[in-house]
């Protein structure tokens, strides 16, 4: 059996989703088809959720008319049968009653994350009419009956396999699921998610539950690229990576993954294949347990970061001062990217400020404290790349004239590191695309 996970610019259209009707009916493998909510839906219902956080119940309600026009619209190009059109009614009636109802109710982050959940109800409810109406045999699984996290907001595993295997035991002779990405319960048992861009967390931690042949991860674009093709113009599709090099591009920000999704499928040695819903014959990107070559394979950039510095005359010569330093971070729950010190200061980089205030005083107790925010990581990735003799020559030579904050090499033999700027970032990609791929 394989998981084939469609992003939301796969189901963000009517005809985009009759093409992966196309896609999931080819071959006679058993599948667990993972949608994402149609692109654009789960930033409109978090812009829903925002004003409704404020009390502008107003702007909330707007908001919620444009997101139901556009259903109206989509439904109509979706289904054609009357049958199947009522059906489509019934469920846009279903969930934006429910929207309706929160203008009434205050909110809440439990809420907040109802609110959320909405995009890939719609989603599934409305791709498995259309298979319907097309009399494709398959059944809907409700995610919410079987994606579990705990109270730190990490998934159980054990627990997602033993309710989905209960799920797929109810359906023996059906062969095509569909179900949710992003959405799950929670500690509290309630509706959750597993944060933004989370479907491929999802579709990943499914092919570990069942032991999935493959997890096939189908977005807008031909698998993993050389570098951001949002901001380089020349980027090139990676054939193969290893999961450890996958790992790091989606942690330090290559969209196309999301940063968690890889884990599971490592743990479980599940071959991942990327693929373009828009060509599906490209070959893509296949990551696997070995990397097929050395060297850089990508470039990305990981922004919203904020670099904490402490500085310390105590720290000279002293032991143990790493230590209570990285307690500080612990106690806050604020994981750390990079790290540089010297005799007398230590730096460290987050992209989570939000106990940042807290860390801050805590940290006052060792030193003077001071913080740079609006910075990038941007990190050069592929297998043995810090072993390559002429790379740290490369790099830098492309990047004479910009100031590099931090530098993070050695730590990691598949990744080097550099922190700069944000408003560096694109200057900085290009430059690397040329001096590290030459393109
Ligand atoms: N190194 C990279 N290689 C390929 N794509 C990248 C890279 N870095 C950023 N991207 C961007 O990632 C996008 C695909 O990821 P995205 O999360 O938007 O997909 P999606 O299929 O819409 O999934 P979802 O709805 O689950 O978020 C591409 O359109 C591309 O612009
Ligand atoms: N719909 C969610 C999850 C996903 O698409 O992966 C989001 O936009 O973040």
């Amino acid at each position: 059996m394989k998981i084939m996970k469609f992003g939301g610019t796969s189901v963000g259209k009517p005809q985009r989703m009759h093409e992966v009707a196309r896609l999931i009916t080819t071959g006679n493998e058993g599948k667990i088809v993972v949608l994402s909510a149609v692109s654009g839906t789960t930033n409109s219902l978090v812009a829903i959720s925002q004003q409704l956080a404020k009390g502008d119940r107003h702007a909330a309600k707007a908001l919620i008319g444009d997101l139901r026009a556009q259903y109206d619209a989509f439904v109509p190009e979706l289904v054609q049968t009357a049958a199947a059109r009522e059906a489509a009614a019934a469920i846009l009636h279903e969930h934006f009653d429910f929207l309706s109802i929160i203008l009434r109710i205050s909110w809440s982050e439990a809420l907040n994350k109802d609110i959320l959940a909405q995009g890939e109800l719609l989603s599934t409810k409305l791709f498995s009419t259309y298979l319907t109406e097309q009399g494709i045999a398959h059944a809907l699984l409700p995610a919410l009956d079987f994606m579990r996290i705990d109270a730190y907001e990490e998934p159980q595993l054990d627990t997602i396999r033993e309710l989905l295997q209960a799920q797929l035991a109810q359906h023996r002779d059906t062969t095509l699921f569909i179900t949710q990405g992003f959405i799950c319960r929670n500690a509290r048992g309630e509706v959750d998610n597993l944060k933004r861009g989370g479907s491929d967390y999802s579709a990943s931690l499914m092919a570990a539950a069942i032991t999935a042949s493959v997890c096939e991860i189908w977005t807008d674009i031909s698998g993993m690229h050389n570098n951001d093709p949002r901001v380089v113009e020349r980027t090139v599709p990676i054939g193969q990576l290893s999961f450890d090099e996958a790992a790091e591009l989606a942690y330090f920000g290559a969209k196309i993954l999301h940063p968690a999704s890889i884990w599971p499928a490592q743990q479980y040695r599940i071959p991942v294949r990327l693929l373009n819903t828009m060509e599906p014959s490209a070959p893509g990107t296949l990551i696997t347990q070995v990397a097929a070559a050395r060297g850089a394979k990508a470039i990305a950039a990981k922004d919203g970061i904020t670099a904490v510095n402490i500085k310390s005359s105590r720290m000279l010569l002293a032991y143990g001062f790493l230590r209570k330093v990285f307690e500080v971070f612990e106690k806050n729950r604020t994981s750390i990217d990079m790290i540089t010190t010297s005799e007398v200061a230590v730096s460290v980089t987050i992209d989570n400020d939000s106990a940042l205030p807290e860390i801050l005083e805590e940290l006052a107790a060792f030193g003077t404290v001071s913080t740079d925010g609006g910075q990038t990581i941007i990190s050069i990735v592929g297998h043995a790349v810090a072993s390559d003799t002429s790379m740290l020559q490369r790099i830098f030579s492309s990047l004479e004239g910009v100031e590099i904050r931090m530098v993070s090499y050695g730590g990691s033999l598949h990744n080097i590191s550099l922190l700069v700027d944000a408003d560096k970032k694109k200057e900085v990609l290009q430059r690397l695309n040329k001096g590290v791929f030459n393109l």
